[in-house]
């Protein structure tokens, strides 16, 4: 896998005129990799984002996933949103299984995949429970099944524990750790969230406010196999130091 994403341009028709939003993007994700972008509210995340799962084009620039241009969503993607995106009418093993359907899979892989993503994520006893009965993490780790069950290329995934509270938050920024170390599953995440961001990638992409651009490249030299202790470390603090000063030095451009 190889998501490529080459001078991008993203402006907005807007009543006081265009409003640019993200300028000169060049980003790229590897097989198997943990990429993170972070940025002000306003810096074209989740446009950035929106535009990788093909729900919006870009206004000019390329993205690719292995050479292939996106021009709409596809099953090489699978999208997390913030908010839970479930069907509130049908269980838990239905919500998982409904992209499936979509794409055709037979009874039987369907009925297999539901299964093994399901214990995946640790929710098998909950297959027929209604999203209601569900927690907040809980939630989250059926939307993450129900992308993963279509085994896309990558994960793309907006702020997926933004409304979580801070313990759940812990508890499911672990759980995505583990897991992508199982799956090796390629994933970009944006969040505005540094500590959040520091400790779930292997690099980080530091927008600049409104229009947001690349301000900074940052490697995560912090071992792969992570657990809440590495947040205590001097490194983790200076590479968490290190974004938080590069956002602080950019402010947004004014909206007209
Ligand atoms: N469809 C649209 N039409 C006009 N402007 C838009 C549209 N979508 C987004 N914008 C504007 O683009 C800018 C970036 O929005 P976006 O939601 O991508 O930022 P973000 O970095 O994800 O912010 P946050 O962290 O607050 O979610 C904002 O100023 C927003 O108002």
């Amino acid at each position: 896998m190889h998501l490529e994403i080459t001078d991008l341009y993203k402006s907005f028709p807007t009543q006081q005129g265009s409003l640019s939003v993200l300028e000169a993007i060049n980003l790229h994700v590897e097989t198997g990799e943990f990429v993170c972008v972070v940025g002000a509210s306003g810096s074209g995340k989740s446009t950035l984002l929106r535009m990788v799962a093909g729900l919006d084009l870009p206004t000019t620039g390329l993205i690719t996933v292995d050479d292939k241009t996106v021009v709409g969503p596809g099953p090489d993607r699978g999208m997390v949103f913030q908010r839970y995106t479930l069907y509130p009418w049908m269980t838990v093993a239905k919500n998982v299984e409904f992209g499936l359907k979509l794409q055709g899979f037979s009874q039987k892989e369907r009925r297999d995949r539901v299964a093994y993503y399901l214990d995946v994520v640790g929710l098998t006893a909950f297959a027929k429970a209604l999203p209601r009965e569900l927690s907040g993490g809980m939630k989250q780790r059926v939307a993450i099944a129900r992308a993963l069950a279509c085994q896309p290329k990558i994960l793309l995934m907006d702020e997926p524990f933004g409304a979580l509270d801070v313990q759940t938050k812990e508890t499911m920024q672990q759980f995505l750790l583990n897991l992508w170390r199982q799956t090796g599953t390629s994933i970009l995440m944006i969040t505005h969230d540094v500590g959040e961001a520091v400790f779930l990638s292997q690099r980080v992409y530091v927008l600049t406010a409104r229009p947001g651009m690349v301000q900074r490249e940052i490697a995560v030299d912090l071992p792969s196999e992570r657990t809440y202790l590495v947040k205590r470390e001097s490194k983790f603090q200076q590479y968490q130091d290190e974004i938080m000063d590069l956002l602080r030095t950019t402010e947004a451009a004014p909206l007209a």
